[in-house]
């Protein structure tokens, strides 16, 4: 089944009069699909996710799930539904018991030998096996992140939804839990969405990306069209630094470039730039200069003295 949202506007009542917080929103995600909303802190991901989850009332537009129009609090008891799981930022985990236990919460309970497995299959996705018998109390903050994405799956929703999953897990075990997780859904065919300001994230792991500026959609589409497609600087920054030139310097056309795109050239060019400092970023150096149209990067293979002259071109 899958989940059309459309929502035409939303705003707090708390908001300030005239201002929405999500505007003009629709999309569709389909069984087993994958959709990241990609944007920057406060643009209304959490809340996105909140209406989709029902835990907010939509002002004017609708959230069907199949032929089943999905409601807000004011037509439930329990807001939520039973075939959706929210992982937000607040873990809501019984810190007293173990691991197992938070996780055997929400297994069936109806066939031991199946929610055995079942236990196993979740806690092996999210890297805690190991961790099985530990109190949750005694957890590092990303552990306990993982034993919240653990419970969700133990309820083998149909659709997930996913705040910030990784926020708190170190780049050592991002990575695997990144594979393993959505490998998962995949097998499992359950629809997922994730907000996340992880652009790297996003382009790796979605089957379709949805960037979102001030509440409003500002791209929706495959991470390879979404990543082609990304003109402005906002859009480019999620990807990395961004240099502004304006028209006339290196183009006609006023240009954002990534440091990828400029490197140091033998001959003078009219981007003369002074070294200001070099960031190690493994296979190269990330280089910070003042240009004469101001603040630019680029990479370069060697550390650069701080002060020096380079003049740069396009690659
Ligand atoms: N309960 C609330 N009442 C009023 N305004 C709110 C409430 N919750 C969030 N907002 C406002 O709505 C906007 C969107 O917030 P939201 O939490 O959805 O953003 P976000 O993109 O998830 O941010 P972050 O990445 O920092 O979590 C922000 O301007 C925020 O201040």
């Amino acid at each position: 089944m899958s989940l059309n949202i459309s929502i035409n506007s939303f705003a707090y009542p708390e908001s300030p009069k005239g201002i929405k917080v999500l505007s003009n929103i629709s999309f569709r995600v389909g069984k087993g699909e994958h959709v990241s909303v990609l944007g920057e802190s406060g643009c209304g991901k959490s809340t996105l996710l909140h209406l989709i989850y029902g835990l907010l009332n939509l002002d004017k537009g609708e959230i069907f799930y199949g032929k089943k129009q999905l409601f807000g609090p004011s037509h439930s008891l329990i807001p939520g539904h039973s075939f959706m799981k929210l992982v937000s930022q607040e873990y809501n985990l019984m810190p007293y018991t173990s691991v197992a236990e938070n996780v055997a919460e929400y297994l069936t309970r109806q066939n031991k030998t199946q929610d055995l497995e079942r236990m196993t299959e979740v806690l092996q996705t999210v890297g805690l096996l190991d961790l099985k018998e530990r109190k949750v109390e005694t957890l590092s903050g990303g552990q306990k992140q993982r034993v919240s994405l653990a419970r969700a799956l133990a309820k083998a929703p149909e659709v997930l939804l996913l705040d910030e999953p990784f926020s708190s897990i170190d780049t050592f075990h991002k990575n695997s839990l990144r594979r393993n997780l959505f490998t998962y859904l995949k097998e499992h065919g359950i629809s997922c969405i994730t907000a996340t300001h992880d652009a790297k994230e996003a382009l790796s792991f979605s089957d379709r990306m949805l960037v979102l500026r001030h509440g409003e959609m500002l791209q929706l589409g495959t991470p390879e069209k979404v990543y082609a497609s990304a003109t402005s600087v906002y859009e480019k920054s999620f990807y990395g630094e961004v240099s502004t030139l304006p028209a006339g310097i290196l183009s006609e056309e006023p240009l954002h470039l990534f440091p990828h795109h400029l490197k140091i050239s033998a001959e003078k060019t009219p981007l003369k730039t002074t070294v200001k400092a070099s960031y190690l970023k493994g296979k190269t150096y990330l280089i910070l200069g003042e240009g004469n149209s101001g603040i630019v990067f680029f990479e370069h293979f060697e550390k650069l003295d701080k002060g020096a002259t380079v003049y740069l071109s396009l690659v």
